[in-house]
């Protein structure tokens, strides 16, 4: 059956969209990996269905009902779900901006399986309030015979953040690095994290279900919130995010909340039977 796609990214995070406004589209596993294939597919991180929230039974948009209109159903270039993406979300905000009767001037609250979030737009800039990270106990990543202390962050989803000499120290990362599966049962966004100056860090990233990346949203927050409990840096401090794809800007704001920006850009539309 041919169904209507778009192709957008955040910082070279890149996402397949599937209009769905009313519930029609439920994607199998095997479809989302299908669509995200780079050879045989249109190719991306991973596959935004972009339903209303009364028109889909998954919980978290039964529980926006009435607080959020659209709810971003997100999947792994692997056809797993993840709670969050912050490079998506802001994508999917500039298509329901330039597609759908959502005015840009306005604050737009989308559902997600983390919670509802606020998006706002300046320009070619969207900024995602990512809500209140969660840090816990330090926890460890290993990349063949290396191992690294990481800081463990929940943005929704989870996230080990290390500190390392140099980003070329992870490796090719074509495999998963080495986590505790105590720790991470449902498995965990590692980030490699270097300073590049004054409240400026470069990072990669290998996601889940994804393998490396060339930025992820939910990671550069992660890795934010790490680098700022290392310098003990003062809250509303913005910190400069490197990724192999661009920069983000992220700040923890003093009321003990994320805010993600940076740019979004949708490249292509088109109709696919994948
Ligand atoms: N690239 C995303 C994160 C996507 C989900 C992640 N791989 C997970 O499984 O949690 C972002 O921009 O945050």
């Amino acid at each position: 059956m041919d169904y209507a796609f778009l192709k957008g990214h955040g910082t070279e995070n890149d996402f397949v969209l599937i209009p769905d406004a009313n519930g029609k589209h439920e994607l199998t596993a095997e479809q989302v990996a299908r669509l995200c294939d780079r050879r045989a597919g249109i190719g991306a991180d991973g596959v935004i269905r972009v339903v209303r929230t009364d028109a889909t039974d998954d919980p978290a948009a039964v529980s926006a009902r009435g607080q959020a209109r659209w709810f971003m159903d997100y999947r792994n270039s692997d056809g797993s779900l993840s709670e969050m993406c912050g490079n998506g979300i802001r994508v999917l905000g500039l298509y329901l901006a330039t597609h759908a009767d959502v005015d840009p001037r306005d604050p737009l609250r989308v559902a997600t399986r983390a919670g509802i979030k606020e998006l706002t737009f300046e320009g070619d800039r969207i900024t995602v309030d990512m809500g209140t990270p969660e840090v816990f106990a330090e926890t460890k990543v290993e990349v063949g015979d290396r191992s690294w202390p990481a800081t463990r962050v929940s943005m929704g989803n989870p996230h080990a953040v290390a500190f390392v000499d140099d980003l070329a120290d992870a490796g090719p990362l074509r495999e998963e690095p080495g986590y505790d599966r105590e720790v991470f049962p449902e498995g965990v966004n590692v980030e490699f994290v270097v300073r590049r100056g004054e409240r400026h860090v470069a990072m990669r990233v290998h996601e889940r279900g994804s393998g490396e990346t060339r930025s992820c949203g939910t990671g550069a927050c992660a890795v934010m919130v790490a680098a700022s409990l290392a310098d003990s840096a003062e809250r509303g401090t913005p910190y400069t995010v490197d990724v192999p794809g661009g920069t983000l800007e992220v700040v923890w704001t003093p009321d003990d909340r994320v805010l993600l920006s940076g740019p979004a850009v949708l490249v292509a539309e088109g109709v696919t039977d994948l």
